[in-house]
């Protein structure tokens, strides 16, 4: 093992036949950081980690920890622990036997072995299980034996392959907890692949957004909840309102955005101009039920479906211009109701289209605005 104050990955590029699974990845990470591989099935995130962890060869590009080029080292040679969506432990091995396993194969002393992995059996708050197999564990408990069995050797980086995409929905969140813990009080630095945008913005420090193995964007939590670079981020961080619209007039970083026969005011991201054909994205819970008043962004709709969830209500609507949209509130209303929605032209974000191909597949867009 051995400690870096930065992890540096420059143009990292894989191919598969003649297909791009990811292109020029340009990523630093500090000591200590938590950094969550984002996106859709298919987008380049467990190539990225399996090029980090060296089982896969790059196609083009480098990695450096610090001065020293570890790309071209085998798996072994560079220090990293991993956890898998399959916990990939031993089924012959008792849980002790499985933490201790990587310290037996580094021939560490035997008193040193049996510190570190009463440590890494206590950090995963197994002690009332170190004598089980495996098969006599739930799905958390082997998970928590694959995260011992990953950190007990104190790696410099530790990656993760949706560890908690096999557990249930509450256990999901236990586990989230657990691993942040386990950051937090070991300082280690994590790369963790997930798709759950929910997992990444609760665990992660910095996010990297991957599409079609290229990075959209890379950023703090706030910066991607409240300011996705592109439409497609947008999209995938849960801005589930996303309708075509032609800007009538652009000021700055405000745009007036005529869509679905409604004039829509909202904030610019990107380069567009006058005329251009753009996205608007809004979020559910930025969509206002007591909207009467409203001077800008008010609309008026109908009320067709609704879901309890808790606290809140989801509910699906339409407007008197037949567009549909998303909302989440905590009013009492039901289907039927004829409501004034608003929307705060700072939360209606306005995003250059882009292809045609692309936008073509955005729901809840009548064909009346194209
Ligand atoms: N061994 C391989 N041979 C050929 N193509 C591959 C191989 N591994 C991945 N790919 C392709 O590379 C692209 C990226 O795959 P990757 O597994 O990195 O995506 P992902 O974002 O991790 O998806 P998922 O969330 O579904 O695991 C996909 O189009 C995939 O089909």
């Amino acid at each position: 093992m051995s400690a870096f104050s930065q992890l540096r990955l420059d143009g990292v590029s894989r191919r598969f036949g003649g297909q791009d699974a990811l292109t020029d990845l340009d990523l630093t990470i500090e000591t200590g950081e938590f950094i969550a591989l984002l996106g859709p099935s298919g987008c380049g995130k467990s190539t990225a980690l399996n090029c980090l962890a060296g089982l896969l060869p790059l196609t083009r590009g480098s990695i450096w920890q610090d001065e020293r080029r570890i790309d071209t080292l085998p798996p072994e040679r560079r220090g990293f622990g991993m956890v898998f969506q399959s916990y990939a432990l031993f089924p012959h091995l008792t849980v002790r036997a499985n933490i201790a396993f990587g310290l037996r194969m580094r021939r560490l002393p035997k008193e040193e072995t049996r510190r570190r992995t009463a440590e890494a059996v206590r950090l995963v708050r197994l002690e009332d299980h170190v004598d089980k197999l495996p098969g006599q564990l739930s799905g958390g408990q082997q998970q928590r034996v694959a995260i011992a069995r990953a950190v007990v050797f104190e790696p410099s980086l530790v990656l993760m392959d949706e560890p908690l995409s096999n557990l249930d929905a509450k256990l999901r969140l236990e586990m989230r907890t657990e691993i942040r813990r386990l950051h937090q009080s070991l300082g280690l630095t994590t790369v963790y692949v997930t798709h759950d945008q929910e997992e990444a913005l609760s665990l992660a420090d910095r996010l990297v957004v991957l599409r079609e193995g290229r990075v959209q964007q890379i950023g703090s939590p706030r910066e991607l909840h409240t300011r996705p670079a592109n439409w497609h981020v947008a999209d995938f961080m849960g801005y589930r309102n996303l309708w075509r619209g032609r800007v009538a007039r652009r000021d700055g970083s405000r745009a007036t955005v005529e869509s679905s026969g409604q004039r829509l005011l909202g904030e610019a991201v990107g380069d567009f101009a006058d005329h251009a054909d753009v996205v608007v994205a809004v979020r559910p819970e930025d969509i206002r039920v007591d909207g009467a008043g409203e001077t800008s962004n008010a609309l008026s709709a109908t009320i067709e479906v609704v879901e309890y969830q808790g606290r809140e209500l989801a509910a699906e609507a339409r407007t008197d211009t037949g567009q549909s949209l998303h909302l989440r509130t905590e009013q009492r209303i039901a289907p039927g109701d004829q409501v004034k929605l608003a929307i705060d032209p700072q939360r209606l974000l306005v995003y250059p289209a882009g292809a045609t191909a692309e936008t073509d597949r955005l729901a809840d867009t009548p064909a009346a605005t194209r």
